[in-house]
């Protein structure tokens, strides 16, 4: 073998079932959510979090909406214990919310666990045991019988201890660890065992929990695994099913998704996906994959920044840009075809409508940012960004046909700078290209007149700070002007196209002109704002000759 050999390795099973429910079954409602971010999340980390650390992260997690947290392993470690006795001592824990504890299915350690634990009112002792045929050959060196000891055993010790604390309203939680790479009739035949020893009725049932504690399969494998057990333990009605996922393969969500679809109640996770190697499933992607679909995911999520702010500080581990539904880039559209199309589809989308914008799943105002974030402009965009930005950040409704001119200048100064253009960038370009202020031709007065069914216009037009008389007649201002251009230059020029708009209500509002000329056969565009309507017409017309002037390297007027 080489050393990049896939002969190394060998498919997982599949599950034989033929009848499986879960591929014609939907999602209709959230699932019971469990946070594991203090506990699994957190035996990830290179620095596991201080109780000050998870004092934040759980305040965090209780005001997002979570009723059941596993806080820890508090017979593992010091600030997992002192962390259990400073919410209990300190009456943290809200009369809706449930603490939850992992265990090994070991006396000492569970010993421990309910110390830690005394005078809480209400908890979850989670315990749990490996099933999987590796770890029973190779790690604890048992056979079947011996491992499904290990977890009678531990089930039979949690009782006892719970027993002793009939105050508490106590919870018990089993999880066949690496239940995806057992033989689900063992994992049946384990969890049969564990509830024997528990014996959970409807009113008060147990957890059984399935992780695929290193995911090894597709999802519809672990999909079939979960109906499986659903439709082959007994008692199913005393229990909550339970489903714990990592993310080994980048199908953790999915997998947890098709999990609810195979019979699961209740889905274990973390924050952005934090936990061992490739992480557990991230809890805020499927709540926001509910919340796309019009469920409610039972999660408030509706502050990221805080989320992240504070998962971040918590776990080091800062968020990817591209991050399902949170990263910085989500809702940010580069190319040209998506802004287009985004542009489009704003504006025409309504209040009280259903979303339909295309390449936006969501509302990005749903989840805290605004539509500044979602064009952004580089070599890649086309005229839709650059008229987007405009529009957004400076209330220019710039023609088709002068979008398209202007993405071509944007698009070259894109490409010089190898990056991204910003807005007052944009702007810029702009105005140096098709606005005459800062041109050779300026406009320094006129004065119309309405003669006969027609107007005239005598206006003033200085060419390098030389000063030219202009007159001419038309049907309106425009026409007129042109016409005293054409009779001054001598050059043949007809109007294409024209628009303008008002920039801004009021007193205040400016006008913002547009024109396309054909001069002597060759098009140009130019714009133009006055606090005048006409004004803002003319010099747009100057900003065309400008540009003409510049292409061509020789004088307008005075040629
Ligand atoms: C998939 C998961 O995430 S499971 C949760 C894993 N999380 C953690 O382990 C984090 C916290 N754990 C720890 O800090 C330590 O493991 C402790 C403190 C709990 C225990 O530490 P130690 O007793 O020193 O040893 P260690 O964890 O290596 O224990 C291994 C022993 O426990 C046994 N064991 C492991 N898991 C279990 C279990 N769930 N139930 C019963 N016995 C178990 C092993 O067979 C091994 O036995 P051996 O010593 O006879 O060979
Ligand atoms: C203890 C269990 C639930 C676990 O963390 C896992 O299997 O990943």
């Amino acid at each position: 073998m080489t050393a990049f050999d896939h002969r190394k390795y060998r498919p997982a099973p599949a599950i034989n079932l033929p009848d499986r429910q879960w591929p014609s079954r939907t999602i209709t409602r959230a699932p019971r959510w469990a946070s594991v971010d203090l506990r699994d999340g957190n035996q990830a980390l290179l620095e596991p979090m201080n109780v000050g650390q998870k004092q934040r992260l759980w305040a965090l997690l209780v005001k997002l909406g979570f009723k059941e947290i596993e806080i820890g392993f508090p017979s593992a470690s010091q600030p997992d214990y002192d962390f259990a006795r400073w919410l209990i001592e300190a009456k943290q824990i809200p009369d809706d919310v449930t603490v939850q504890v992992l265990v090994q299915a070991r006396e000492d350690l569970i010993v421990r666990t309910f110390e830690a634990l005394q005078g809480a009112k209400r908890a979850i002792v989670h315990v749990y045991n490996s099933t999987s045929t590796v770890q029973r050959e190779r790690v604890f060196g048992l056979d079947r019988a011996g491992i499904a000891d290990i977890a009678r055993q531990g089930a039979a010790m949690v009782k006892r201890e719970a027993d002793k604390h009939p105050e508490c309203e106590w919870t018990f939680e089993y999880s066949a660890e690496s239940f995806s790479n057992t033989e689900m009739d063992f994992v049946v035949e384990v969890c049969e065992a564990v509830m024997d020893v528990w014996q959970p009725t409807a009113a008060k049932p147990c957890i059984i929990n399935l992780p695929s504690t290193v995911e090894s399969s597709t999802p519809n494998v672990y999909a079939d695994q979960v109906e499986y057990f659903a439709t082959h333990i007994s008692r199913r009605d005393a229990l909550i099913l339970s489903v714990h996922t990592h993310n080994d393969r980048g199908c953790g969500v999915a997998a947890a998704e098709l999990a609810v679809l195979a019979g699961a109640d209740r889905v274990e996770g973390t924050l952005f996906g934090n936990g061992e190697r490739t992480g557990n499933m991230d809890i805020t992607t499927m709540a926001m994959n509910l919340y796309s679909q019009g469920i409610d995911p039972e999660l408030d999520l509706s502050n990221p920044d805080e989320i992240i702010a504070v998962t971040t500080e918590c776990t080091g581990i800062a968020l990817h840009p591209r991050h399902p539904w949170f990263g910085e880039l989500v809702y940010t559209a580069f190319s040209g075809s998506h802004q287009d199309a985004i542009r489009k589809c704003l504006h025409q989308q309504k209040e009280d409508e259903a979303w339909q914008v295309a390449y936006l799943p969501i509302d990005p105002k749903d989840l805290g940012r605004d539509y500044q974030a979602v064009i952004r402009v580089n070599s890649q965009s086309g005229k839709g960004g650059v008229a987007f930005v405009l529009e957004r950040d400076y209330g220019l409704v710039l023609p088709r046909w002068l979008q398209v001119e202007l993405a071509q200048v944007v698009q070259k100064a894109s490409e010089a700078v190898s990056g991204e253009i910003d807005s007052a960038s944009i702007h810029a370009l702009f105005r140096q290209h098709f606005v005459a202020d800062s041109g050779a031709l300026a406009l320094q007065g006129y004065q119309i007149r309405h003669e006969g069914g027609h107007d005239a216009v005598d206006a003033t037009v200085d060419e390098k700070g030389v000063s030219c008389q202009l007159r001419g007649e038309g049907e309106g201002a425009l026409s007129a002007f042109i016409n005293a251009l054409m009779r001054y230059s001598g050059r043949q020029i007809n109007v294409v196209d024209y628009s303008e708009h008002a920039i801004g209500t009021g007193t205040d509002a400016e006008a913002a002109a547009y024109v396309q000329l054909n001069i002597n056969g060759q098009r140009y565009s130019g714009a133009a704002f006055d606090h005048d309507t006409v004004s803002a017409s003319l010099k747009a017309v100057l900003s065309a000759l400008n540009r003409a002037r510049a292409a061509g390297g020789s004088d307008v007027l005075a040629a």
